[in-house]
Order: structure tokens, then sequence, then C-alpha cells
């Protein structure tokens, strides 16, 4: 987790108001109310997602805590079909590439607690999670991570994210594969 220069992005955007009642609630406290949920911290949700799976997640999770939601996207696109997916996927892991990223965090450091979703791609993270937790200094902030995946547990990813983010507090990760293990989650790891 290095520094980098800073171009920007972080989107401000409201919650859809219409999930729960909770969740419209929450939806009432703009992004710019930094204290929303989380025990008064400071909040961001980044993500990565190809297919929209993790997206939604994102979605939900940024709907009960507040905070801010960044998406990490790569300037070369991953081909569309599934097939030509995998496959570009497999040579950068194999590779051990770092895709460009075409936006940047600029306040990182004003953010206490960062969620890191992602799908689970070869059995880990995908390398542009890699180039983004590698591009900021994380160290002393919370580090929350969460995936999708088709079966794999988010634990496969777990030494990446470790590795990636060494002086942070990284707490209980979700395979956030059925959306009813989102909130408890939530509520365990104290951001309810
Ligand atoms: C390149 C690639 C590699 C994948 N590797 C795995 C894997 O190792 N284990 C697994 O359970 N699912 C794997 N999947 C399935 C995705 O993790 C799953 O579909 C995920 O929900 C996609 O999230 P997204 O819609 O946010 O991109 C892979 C999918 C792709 C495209």
């Amino acid at each position: 987790c290095g520094n980098s220069n800073a171009v920007n992005s972080v989107s401000s955007q409201k919650p859809a108001a219409d999930v729960t009642d909770k969740a419209t609630a929450a939806s009432a406290k703009t992004s710019e109310n930094i204290t929303a949920n989380g025990k008064g911290k400071k909040i961001l949700v980044t993500y990565f997602s190809h297919s929209g799976n993790t997206r939604r997640v994102a979605e939900q999770i940024h709907n009960l805590v507040g905070g801010d939601m960044f998406e990490i996207k790569t300037v070369a696109p991953y081909p569309t079909g599934y097939q030509e997916s995998v496959e570009a996927a497999k040579k950068e892991k194999e590779t051990d590439g770092r895709p460009q990223l075409s936006a940047k965090v600029d306040n990182m450091a004003s953010y206490d607690v960062v969620f890191v979703g992602y799908p689970i791609w070869w059995h880990t993270a995908p390398m542009p999670v890699y180039t983004f937790l590698e591009a900021y200094d994380l160290s002393g902030k919370t580090v929350i991570p969460f995936c999708t995946s088709g079966g794999s547990d988010i634990a496969e990813s777990m030494a990446a994210i470790n590795s990636l983010c060494p002086k942070s507090n990284i707490l209980e990760g979700l395979t956030a594969n059925d959306a009813n293990t989102i909130e408890p989650w939530l509520s365990r790891i104290g951001m309810r």
C-alpha cells in the first residue's frame, strides 16, 4: 500500500430508497454525514465487479452503513464473454499483472473504514484489486473484505488481502452469495 497521486472519483450516491425501512432511514443520511453508521467512522465502500453481482452487494452494504462508494474499474475492459474473461483473468494472474485503473480515490486518508468487494477469480481476488490496494496507504485503517463467487469462500482470498494491507485492521470478511447474510454480518462486526 504505497502512496499515489490523486485523480478523483468517489461518487457520493444516496442509497436507493426502495429496500427496508432501516435502509430507508439510512438513506436520509447523506454521504456528507460521515458519522452515519459504523460507530461514527467515515466509511468508503469500494468494489470491483465484472458482471454485477458484487456491485449489487456493495450497494446493499452502502444502503446499510452509509458513507461513500467507489468502483474499481480497469482502463482496459475484460472480455464480456464468460470463457474469454476467464482466460484473460487466468493469464493476468499467472503473470502477476497489475492492470491500470481508470480512477483513484483522492481523499483516502480521510476514511477510517474501507470495505473492499470483489468476485473470487481463480481462487483469489482479481488483479485490479491488487492494483487498487497497492495504490494507497491503508495503515491504521479498518479494512473489511467481501466477495461473491461461484462457490469459493472468501478465505481463499485472505492471504492476498492480508499481504496487500499489512498494517490495516482487517475484519471478518463475508462471502456474500446469500444477500440475507449481509445485515447479520454487519451487526456482528459492529458496523450496524
Ligand atoms: C475470471 C473468472 C474467474 C472465476 N473464478 C472463480 C473461482 O475461482 N471460484 C468461484 O467460486 N467462482 C469463480 N468465478 C465466478 C465469480 O466469482 C462469480 O460469478 C461472481 O459472483 C462474479 O461477480 P461479479 O458479477 O461482481 O463480477 C469466476 C468468474 C470469472 C469471470
